[in-house]
């Protein structure tokens, strides 16, 4: 579970996120929507305690991310928004080097790499470099990155950005098995029909504010709109980011 508690962060002049509360339960695909610029990727970098918030708090499994950095990291999966891969690494090399790092070894870590390449349909990259890869098989590799170790915690920061139609339903798959394992799972989009299409639970922000959270129904019901692409609107206020 992760919680994240009047979360603060200013950048110069820039108040990134202005007090962004909510909570991403266990088995429940939780997504984080807003336009571009809207304070998801900040607010993601916080979680995953890469940027320090000026005020606020953020747990993990109750773990206070800014106290226990190391312990919340352990519990935590991450796609960040710069996918992050080493240009000479093969993608099998990038789940065994992320997994030696989170402690994992010998049979565990062969069988476990092995897995996600079955899971993420990597069969034909595994063993190529990863300089001159497709977004798409970026993705993947970053993906098998992020769940080597079977965090109960996985955080993505806009996963199906630029992927084609396939790769798209690929990761969808993904996370609702993340989902029915029981995992914590939040992702960020700037896409409303990426987050209709996934999501239990929707968190919209706007200007660095939660301006609305619950399910596409209730989304629906609290703005009195018929389709939940009028009730976006209705509480971002304008039709930014709407379509890509
Ligand atoms: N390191 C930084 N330095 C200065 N300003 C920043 C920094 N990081 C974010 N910002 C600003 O904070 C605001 C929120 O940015 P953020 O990347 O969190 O938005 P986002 O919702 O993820 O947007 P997008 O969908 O475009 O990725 C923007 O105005 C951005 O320019």
């Amino acid at each position: 579970m992760i919680e994240a508690r009047n979360l603060h962060k200013r950048f110069g002049s820039v108040t990134a996120v202005h007090d962004v509360t909510f909570t991403a339960e266990d088995g429940v695909i939780t997504g984080l929507l807003g336009p571009n610029g809207a304070g998801k990727t900040t607010t993601m970098r916080m979680l995953y305690t890469l940027v320090r918030p000026d005020g606020g708090t953020a747990t993990v499994d109750g773990v206070d991310v800014a106290k226990q950095p190391e312990v919340a990291r352990r519990a935590l999966g991450v796609l960040p928004d710069a996918r992050g891969l080493y240009p000479r690494l093969t993608a099998r090399e990038h789940a065994r080097y992320f997994g030696e790092l989170h402690g994992l070894s010998g049979a565990a870590l062969d069988a476990r790499v092995e897995e996600l390449v079955e899971l993420l349909d990597m069969k034909d990259i595994a063993d190529r470099r990863t300089e001159g890869f497709s977004q798409g098989e970026r993705v993947k590799v970053a993906l098998a990155r992020a769940l080597v170790h079977g965090p109960r915690n996985v955080l993505l920061d806009e996963p199906t950005n630029g992927l084609d139609v396939m790769a798209t339903r690929s990761v969808r798959t993904l996370l609702r098995k993340l989902k029915a394992q029981g995992c914590c799972v939040v992702f960020s989009s700037h896409v409303m029909q990426e987050v209709a299409a996934l999501c239990d639970r929707i968190v919209v922000v706007a200007r660095g504010r939660v301006v609305a959270d619950g399910t596409a129904d209730a989304l629906r019901a609290s703005t009195g709109k018929d389709s939940l692409e009028e009730a976006f609107v209705s509480v971002i206020g304008s039709e930014q980011g709407l379509r890509e």
